[in-house]
């Protein structure tokens, strides 16, 4: 039998949850399956929106079950979560309509029990006319639970920054983020640009960055001329500002060392005016075709690309670059907003981790520059540990290498509720002679 929206939702949600699926690709799935447009709509809404709010989900029915929490079945957990997310947060479905689907639900992938367990719990909530409230004293996990953040994070700003700090961020983390691109400026101006994307149909508002917009309607704009052209490039306005602080001049050399899709180096190519070489490298050699052909849409000529792992010190790369860039592979936990399952997928032990890789790579990319060199590392993680720490230990080891501020600060970070942007941290280096030793 054909499978209804909820359904097609609902699978996706547990392989999420319990099959270590990743939501976006899952999406992508989906949306190349010619499903029809609002159909595809509703379930991202659905699925990104339970996945967002998971944890307030649960405390709704950890608070309204008759049975133990870790008792409830997986799947039926996920049909009521997906049931009191569209209660709470959608207004489009009828109450008494969300009940019925569910039960519908849990007739297919439950036993008589789980029927009528689905069916009282869901009724009971379903007298709450609002968001049923949090009520947990400890102020910390209050908020990690009404926000949905795991506690590592909501305590680290909690405790590092302040409450109402925490309290925007993860407000910000659960709001849909804009839709930025970048203007490329290898293929067009400013101005031509934004007549075309106007009688295209686009919207947008300014960004304080001038080349790069958010679109407000942008539904088919991947589909567009203007895409396929290579006018613009989508990409986050942090990672677009990344660039921008390392300001290459033109005909330099560059490296960047962890470059998969490109974004960073197709845009420090259009900043150099395509003059120079930049060589963009990565570890995956699939992704290196993605870079390949970012590069020949937007018109790049001074790209070359490597595959390299950045682990690993390379002989041919020692002391011939003017700027390196180690974008470097992280846990992500600044991009919550826009790929919410993050939240549920990196702990602390894996920041941790990867706080080690990072510093090796480091390690190696500090070897590439050339004296009065520039080495820029920046990471779509707001952690200490994978930022500030790393750099600090760097340091250490490294007196030849001094921190040059972005916008005052020894490490620059970028929040959603202040930039209106991923999160983002990054750092510039200077090295300011060889090592003695
Ligand atoms: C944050 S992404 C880079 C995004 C890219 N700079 C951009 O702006 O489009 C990190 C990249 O590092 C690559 N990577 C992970 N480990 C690596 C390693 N040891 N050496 C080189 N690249 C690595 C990943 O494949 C991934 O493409």
């Amino acid at each position: 039998m054909k499978k209804t929206t909820r359904e097609k939702a609902l699978l996706i949600l547990n392989d999420v949850f319990y099959k270590g699926a990743f939501l976006e690709e899952q999406l992508e799935i989906l949306k190349q399956s010619k499903l029809d447009n609002r159909d595809y709509t509703f379930i991202r809404e659905i699925t990104t929106g339970v996945v967002r709010n998971r944890t307030y989900l649960d405390y709704v029915i950890k608070t309204n079950s008759k049975i133990k929490f870790n008792k409830i079945h997986k799947i039926i957990l996920t049909i009521l979560e997906m049931a009191i997310y569209q209660m709470f947060f959608l207004d489009r479905v009828p109450n008494y309509s969300i009940v019925s689907e569910s039960v519908e639900l849990a007739k297919i992938y439950g036993n008589r029990g789980s029927v009528g367990f689905v069916n009282g719990i869901l009724r009971a909530i379903s007298k709450n006319n609002e968001m049923p409230q949090v009520k947990i004293k400890d102020s910390i996990d209050n908020l990690s639970t009404y926000y949905s953040h795991p506690k590592f994070y909501t305590d680290f700003f909690y405790n590092n920054y302040s409450e109402d700090f925490a309290k925007k961020l993860l407000k910000a983390n659960n709001q849909i983020p804009p839709f930025t691109i970048r203007i490329n400026t290898i293929k067009t101006d400013r101005e031509s640009f934004i007549k075309k994307l106007l009688e295209e149909g686009f919207s947008y508002e300014e960004t304080p960055y001038k080349f790069a917009l958010n679109i407000k309607n942008p539904e088919g704009i991947i589909d567009s001329l203007l895409f396929k052209e290579g006018y613009f490039y989508v990409q986050d306005l942090a990672s677009i500002l990344v660039s921008v602080y390392l300001n290459p001049t033109p005909n330099s050399q560059v490296l960047d060392l962890c470059a998969a899709p490109g974004g960073k180096s197709t845009h420090l190519s259009a900043l150099m005016g395509n003059t120079g070489q930049i060589v963009a490298c990565d570890k995956n050699k699939a992704k290196i075709n993605i870079i390949k052909s970012n590069a020949s849409r937007l018109g790049v000529t001074n790209i070359i690309t490597k595959v390299n792992d950045a682990q690993v010190n390379n002989d041919n790369f020692v002391n011939k670059f003017d700027y390196c860039l180690v974008d470097a592979p992280c846990s992500a936990i600044g991009l919550y907003r826009k790929k919410p399952d993050i939240k549920w997928n990196k702990d602390i032990a894996d920041i941790k981790q990867l706080s080690e890789i990072q510093l090796e790579i480091l390690e190696n990319a500090k070897n590439y520059i050339k004296t009065g060199g520039i080495l820029l590392y920046s990471t779509c993680s707001v952690s200490k540990i994978e930022n500030e720490d790393v750099i600090t230990q760097f340091l250490k080891n490294n007196s030849n290498f001094v921190i040059k501020k972005i916008e005052n600060k020894d490490t620059y970070k970028m929040f959603p509720h202040i930039n209106n942007s991923d999160g983002f941290s990054m750092t510039m280096l200077v090295k300011n002679s060889q090592r003695l030793s």
